[in-house]
């Protein structure tokens, strides 16, 4: 495709849509310009009975749609029409009598809907595979050159203004359209590929199918929303890509309010320090580096959230990205302001006040995402060399009914707020993730080593540097405990509450150590490796 070319001046257009919203209006603003309109059956009667002047497809191919739709626009008398390339065919489209088609306007027979349906039939998805759509938009956008091909509603009034303004369809808006197309076919084919992938063959084609979870192809289309300078090093090209359609608030609905464009890094970072604090109902602020939470916490306000978290590791929060669960206040951005050096502040939304506190240092990413709800299932990537690993994003979560007390010492009412507290941190925590906390703090944290006592004792190491007393604290492992020798660390510590899943062989083992040091133990069942 080139974007060479001149202005198109339309003169006639076919019109064959499934979502017919705004077609009326559309279909008349390109009467009211002169351009002859052709429509396929269901298209036609809606713009008949609209008093807008249409001609039948059929009554052009000569042929009447059948075989229940299957069959309406295949036919050299469309194609040739659409994929005639002006002043190289004309002499063969004049000979079979084919007119020029300058403007296809398509949208796709509603699979994605169709499949939806928990109920749907085998032979129902089939039937709502569109192959004439299909086909004319790629014939369009392949022949951009002579042809605008339009497939989304949203742009019908952007080209009426464009044919006022320029008397015709430029070259560049052509070669846009066309590849938004190509775009939307890829999309298309890839939910039919990946749904089919999903269909055992054996299924007949009244039933409904069975589905398996991962389909045999993985077909997914991402949108560019940022290229960066580049990527986890100086050396790396990157750019960051968004999931089409409604998103979930987090990183990838963003609106920088101000600051340096963003880094790779900022955006894996602050990816991390937004989703783990979400776990928080109470006003929260997490300060992530390095993708692991440093500081933690919860408070009446957000400034007393993020005195409490900084001053829990104030080595480590230098240039870290801080995430906020409600809209950032001016007290809170003050405090970070005037503090420390912050690469990234985020939260739901910023008042004024707040964003004019952060402005005095214009260098700071300032990012708004919106208000978040429950979170949705989906899943979750991970590059490997030469594949891809899908899984389940992990939306795991306890409360306090979920836990079972295997220790002699039951744990207090406070001791299970700050268990939980300690869980929801360390899911976030890479693993082997060792937190410590109490009252809505973490007073310590370990990440990311290889023995999970290593992370004991790093966090131990941490926490006597910031001279915090852990005496009291609870502990969460997000996987279990294979030996007792964490526990007998955190004993040391004067941690008197522990958390993890439970299910280690030496399970026993280390239900005696807690006994042994009176330490109130509570198995969650689940785990919460992040690698
Ligand atoms: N079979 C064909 O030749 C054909 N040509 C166009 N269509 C689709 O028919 C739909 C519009 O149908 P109608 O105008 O009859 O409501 C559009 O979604 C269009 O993509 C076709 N249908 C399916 O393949």
């Amino acid at each position: 495709m080139t974007q060479s070319g001149s202005l198109l001046q339309p003169k006639r257009a076919l019109i064959s849509v499934s979502d017919k919203s705004g077609i009326v209006e559309f279909a008349k603003a390109l009467t009211d310009r002169g351009i002859d309109i052709i429509s396929t059956g269901g298209t036609f009667k809606l713009l008949q009975e609209n008093a807008i002047a249409v001609t039948e497809v059929s009554s052009i191919t000569e042929f009447p749609e059948m075989m229940d739709g299957r069959v309406k626009t295949l036919h050299p008398k469309i194609h040739g029409g659409i994929l005639g390339r002006r002043g190289i065919d004309d002499d063969v489209m004049q000979q079979h009598q084919i007119d020029a088609i300058d403007m296809v306007v398509v949208n796709l027979y509603p699979f994605a809907a169709t499949i939806a349906d928990e109920n749907c039939s085998l032979a129902n998805a089939i039937e709502n595979i569109d192959i004439g759509g299909p086909t004319m938009v790629r014939s369009a956008a392949k022949n951009h050159k002579d042809v605008a091909i339009v497939v989304d509603s949203s742009k019908y009034s952007q080209l009426i203004e464009e044919l006022d303004q320029h008397q015709g369809i430029q070259a560049s808006t052509r070669f846009e359209l066309a590849r938004a197309a190509f775009e939307h076919t890829a999309q298309y084919d890839g939910m039919i590929a990946n749904y089919l992938g999903t269909v055992p063959s054996d299924t007949a084609a009244e039933s409904t199918p069975e589905r398996t979870d991962f389909p045999t192809t993985f077909n997914s289309q991402f949108l560019l929303k940022d290229i960066m300078r580049y990527g986890e090093n100086p050396h790396q090209r990157a750019a960051f890509y968004v999931e089409p359609g409604e998103k979930e608030a987090g990183i990838s609905t963003i609106t920088t309010l101000q600051g340096k464009a963003l880094s790779y890094n900022n955006i894996a970072d602050t990816d991390a320090a937004l989703e783990c604090v979400k776990c928080f109902d109470e006003p929260a602020c997490v300060i992530v580096k390095h993708a692991n939470p440093c500081g933690v916490a919860t408070a009446a306000t957000l400034k007393e959230a993020y005195q409490r978290a900084y001053s829990v590791d104030t080595t480590s929060a230098f240039g870290g990205i801080i995430a906020f669960n409600r809209e950032l206040d001016k007290a809170a951005a003050e405090a970070i302001i005037g503090n420390q050096f912050v690469e990234v502040i985020i939260a739901p939304s910023v008042s004024a006040e707040a964003a004019a506190c952060v402005a005095q240092k214009p260098n700071i990413r300032l990012l708004a995402c919106g208000q978040w709800q429950q979170a949705k299932p989906a899943l979750d990537f991970k590059k490997v060399n030469g594949g891809l690993l899908v899984q389940d994003r992990d939306l795991g979560s306890i409360n306090a009914a979920d836990l079972k007390v295997v220790s002699q010492v039951q744990p207090s009412e406070q001791q299970i707020k700050d268990l939980l507290f300690a869980w929801n941190v360390a899911k976030f925590v890479k693993s082997n993730a060792i937190v410590y906390a109490k009252d809505g703090l973490s007073t310590g944290i370990g990440a990311g080593q290889m023995s999970r006592v290593y992370s004991a004792i790093i966090a131990n190491i941490k926490a006597k540097d910031q001279g915090i007393e852990i005496a009291g604290s609870a502990m969460a492992s997000e996987a279990f405990l294979p030996f007792r020798d964490s526990l007998d660390q955190a004993a040391e510590m004067g941690v008197s509450a522990v958390i993890q899943p439970g299910g280690s062989m030496r399970d026993d083992e280390v239900i005696a150590a807690a006994n042994e040091h009176g330490i109130a133990m509570v198995f969650t069942g689940m785990r919460h490796f992040r690698h």
